[in-house]
């Protein structure tokens, strides 16, 4: 890991300060991928000939142990998994990611040409690179000075001030929350709540604005046994319920029958349920979500999920009924039709009677 490596980040559409601080987590969540450094965000007005909204713009200074090929392609997943289509060029796109220095490095394929073609004519690339690199980075000077040329043509370049970010705007609500309660968030002991707060939101939410589960790998048996169901029981999980924002957590119960021997790494199946509970959901969602996401991933002849959970909202307010909990199931494909299959699944996973958690 020994070049300075710079990329762009721009996004247009929808909530563009959340898409870009995802994409940041996502790129930092490789382990490959080392996020030296983060600009300030920019407003930036659209350069080129398609009429649409501002942009907002970043830089980071990363490292990483890929060749530049591999990178691209980590970059184009991100890219996906932010809900980016490619449909006109220079057009509207929730993240755009371009590498736009490799160290000195100069290169020419037909997917990739470093520096970025396109990097000297675009003040929005520029003015967020001179804030993270240094003078001894091989391009300063001429970066420092393409930005006079180009303040003075039609293109614009503002901070965005920082209370517009996403962790600032969480920062900011609790704040306000803390005092429209009564409490004094100026206190020695809720001083910092605003931000351990939002650092907490990251972690809790980390799935927020992302459809897909991504992060598994398939395989291939031809073994007889892969036809049978496969059932792991008793995953624990913790989730935030989107009427209220309070916890609800239980544990997890999961059943597939693979279809022409194809099967997921087990240890996905626990982090397929993380991946659905970090985000606002209810628990019936959480249940179709589980179901749904294994139908894409695997197409397996059939799915079966049950969840027994606690939540907080029913416990600690309202009805306060404590120690109550909600059993939900679902079943698809010869799950759905076949009986004596659900039986076998209720009987694996004990407890058929909703014993509490
Ligand atoms: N330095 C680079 N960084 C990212 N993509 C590059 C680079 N050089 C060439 N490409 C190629 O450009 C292709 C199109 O990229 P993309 O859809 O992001 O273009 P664009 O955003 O419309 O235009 P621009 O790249 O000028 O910002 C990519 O699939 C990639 O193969
Ligand atoms: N201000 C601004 N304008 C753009 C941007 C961008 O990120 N910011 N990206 C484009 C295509 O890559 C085209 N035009």
């Amino acid at each position: 890991m020994k070049d300075d490596i710079v990329l762009s980040l721009g996004s247009n559409i929808g909530n563009r300060e959340f898409y870009i601080n995802k994409a940041i987590q996502l790129l930092g969540n490789d382990a490959n991928i080392l996020i030296d450094k983060v600009s300030n965000f920019y407003e930036t007005s659209p350069v080129g000939n398609v009429k649409q909204r501002h942009f907002v713009n970043i830089a980071l200074k990363i490292a990483t142990t890929y060749t530049p090929e591999k990178l691209l392609a980590v970059i184009h997943q991100v890219e996906l998994s932010l809900h980016r289509t490619r449909e006109i060029h220079w057009g509207p796109r929730t993240l755009d990611i371009d590498i736009i220095f490799w160290g000195d490095k100069k290169m020419s394929t037909d997917d990739l040409t470093i520096p970025h073609p396109e990097t000297f004519n675009r003040l929005f690339v520029l003015v967020p690179i001179l804030e993270i690199i240094s003078k001894q980075f091989p391009f300063y000077q001429q970066i420092s000075k393409q930005i006079q040329v180009l303040q003075k043509k039609d293109q614009t370049v503002s901070l965005i001030k920082k209370d517009a970010q996403p962790k600032r705007l969480v920062e900011s609500s609790i704040h306000n929350i803390l005092s429209a309660i009564g409490d004094d968030p100026d206190r020695p002991g809720l001083v910092e709540t605003p931000d351990r707060v939002a650092r907490m939101y990251d972690e809790i939410f980390s799935s927020e604005g992302l459809e897909n589960f991504e992060d598994y790998k398939l395989f291939k048996s031809k073994s007889s046994n892969h036809s049978k169901m496969v059932l792991m029981k008793n995953i624990p999980f913790y989730s935030m319920c989107e009427h209220h924002m309070m916890p609800f957590w239980g544990k997890a119960h999961i059943a597939y029958i693979p279809d022409h021997g194809t099967i997921i790494g087990l240890s996905k199946i626990p982090r397929l349920v993380d991946f659905v509970s970090h985000k606002l959901s209810l628990q019936e969602k959480l249940t179709d979500d589980i179901v749904d996401q294994l139908n894409k991933i695997l197409a397996p002849k059939g799915a079966a999920v049950v969840i027994d959970a606690r939540h907080m909202c029913v416990e600690m307010r309202g009805v306060k009924k404590t120690d109550s909990s909600t059993r939900t199931i679902r079943f698809s494909g010869i799950f759905d039709t076949d009986q004596d299959l659900q039986m076998a699944f209720l009987n694996s996973i004990g407890d058929i009677n909703g014993k509490s958690i």
